[in-house]
């Protein structure tokens, strides 16, 4: 087996989601699909709500922000004196949706809303999230040996809680110290690693980023945090020059660390 040495001042580890922790598969095959399928329903159902309207908005101002894209679907502005027709409002907003995902955007208002939309999945037992089979003992362990770990996903938090609390393996929020999402910034910017590290109280040497993709742990490693890129079943795959520029692991059972038996 191969074997990563961490190195001594890594006192942190963050973890990225999709590809990481979990399938893609999941995430393309589940829950993307559920929110495509549900989220017209999903928009009739709480339109009237203010927290269905602040995602709204949030999508409003972002389809604004993407007015200069191709293929932007745009978002019309509420006139404010309850006069528009919601119908109208609502399929606007199903394919901006739409659109947004076709792409695999990641901006806080899509990711907000597909939050918002499986809650009531994962909190009526419909869906139960996948870990890979090495991550949750290899956490368990880390932690023992005094580590601390974060997530980091362009999932929101929200998601991210749901996704550890109702899980294959059960609830295992509790493992995790803390949650990042694209409010602190883009996992492709490096200004949001040091920014993580300011908020854990950190400096960004203490910290060892898994991702599965090479944006995000080159942005990672430019703001001086340390990377591992995780391949996994299903993954992109690697250029030669990422394989051997960056350290790879295809399980967390091949992290060494120093301070653990
Ligand atoms: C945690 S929510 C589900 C995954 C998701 O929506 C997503 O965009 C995952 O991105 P990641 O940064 O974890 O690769
Ligand atoms: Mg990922």
């Amino acid at each position: 087996m191969v074997v990563l040495s961490v190195p001594a001042e890594v006192t942190v580890i963050l973890l990225d989601i999709e590809g990481t922790t979990t399938p893609i598969a999941f995430v393309k095959d589940i829950l993307f699909p559920y929110v495509k399928e549900n989220v017209e329903e999903y928009l009739q159902a709480h339109w009237e709500e203010e927290e269905c309207q602040q995602d709204v908005r949030l999508l409003r101002k972002q389809a604004e922000e993407d007015s200069h894209l191709d293929g932007a679907v745009p978002i019309p502005a509420a006139s404010g004196n309850g006069a528009d027709d919601p119908q109208w409002m609502i399929q606007a907003v199903v394919d901006n949706v739409y659109w947004q995902m076709s792409l695999d955007r990641k901006t806080t208002a899509l990711k907000q809303l597909q939050g918002h939309m499986w809650r009531a999945a994962f909190k009526a037992g419909h869906m139960k999230a996948e870990f890979f089979e090495d991550v949750v003992p290899a956490v368990r362990k880390w932690r023992e040996a005094g580590m601390k770990v974060y997530v980091y996903s362009s999932g929101s938090v929200e998601a991210q809680k749901l996704l550890f609390g109702h899980s294959t393996e059960g609830d295992i929020l509790e493992l995790v110290d803390g949650h990042f999402d694209t409010k602190i910034g883009h996992k492709v910017e490096s200004e949001s690693y040091q920014k993580i590290a300011s908020s854990i109280g950190c400096s960004t040497n203490n910290i060892l980023f898994l991702t599965d993709v090479s944006r995000e742990a080159s942005a990672a490693e430019e703001a001086g945090v340390h990377v591992a890129v995780v391949v996994r079943p299903g993954n992109a795959g690697l250029t030669d020059d990422e394989k051997t520029h960056f350290s790879l692991i295809t399980s967390f059972s091949e992290l060494y660390l120093p301070s653990s038996t």
